[in-house]
């Protein structure tokens, strides 16, 4: 039998990003003479990669934002925030003693992010995590990306894993919509980037803190999919 596995969202899931990407998306909009934005609408553009965040900030200032100028702009957020990784970029408090703790239980780990997959791959690198995990899939990796389902089972067949036999973890409606629409039960976090509650989305299970998540949690929530 594959191992079992458990696939992690990375910003505002496994890792408090929100500092440098608010520094770049700010950095960025400073160039096109926008308003700066503040935490509370950061929270709300997050979520699906840095092109779309760039749109929702110009939306909320009622800016119209060309293709072209929307390449542009892409470009320089992310010459910024890949330049500054990690920054003050840290993981959430019990990051690491989850990991252990599933490692220990012969779990694959994986991730599957909206970032594209070489900022998330020098991020965990920069952070001392990427050994741990099997694969890392980002936006780019394939021709798809959440809410597609196919982007949290192809990096769970990448990772070596099973998607009858995995479980995801995520702080956004763009995870728990992910993770129901592919089958697969979804462990929402609340102190991650979201404006609307994660209750609203219905996962499986809300946590408040790392230490929460356990093997036990895990091993219920798969057989209670089944
Ligand atoms: O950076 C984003 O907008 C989304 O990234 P995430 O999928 O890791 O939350
Ligand atoms: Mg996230």
């Amino acid at each position: 039998m594959t191992a079992p596995i458990i696939v992690f969202d990375l910003d505002g899931t496994l890792v408090d990003t929100a500092p440098d990407l608010m520094a770049s998306l700010n950095h960025t909009l400073e160039t096109a003479r926008l308003d700066a934005v503040s935490e509370p609408s950061f929270r709300q553009f997050v979520g699906n990669g840095g092109r779309v965040m760039i749109e929702r900030a110009f939306a909320a200032q009622n800016k119209e934002l060309s293709t072209s100028e929307l390449d542009r702009l892409l470009k320089v957020f992310l010459e910024h925030y890949t330049a500054n990784i990690p920054g003050r970029s840290q993981p959430f408090p019990g990051v690491t003693g989850t990991i252990e703790r599933f490692e220990a239980e012969g779990y694959l780990l994986a991730i599957c992010t909206n970032k594209y997959e070489a900022n998330s791959l020098s991020l965990i690198e920069a952070l001392g995590l990427r050994r741990h995990f099997s694969a890392n899939c980002g936006q780019d990796t394939f021709p798809f990306r959440k809410p597609d389902p196919r982007h949290l089972t192809e990096t769970i067949l990448k990772a070596g894993g099973d998607p009858r036999n995995a479980i995801m973890v995520g702080d956004s409606r763009t995870d728990i919509d992910t993770a129901k629409a592919a089958g697969i039960p979804v462990i929402a976090v609340d102190f991650g980037y979201t404006d609307r509650h994660v209750r609203e989305f219905d996962p499986s299970v809300i946590v408040s803190h790392f230490d929460e998540i356990t093997v036990e949690m895990a091993r219920r929530l798969m057989e209670a999919a089944r």
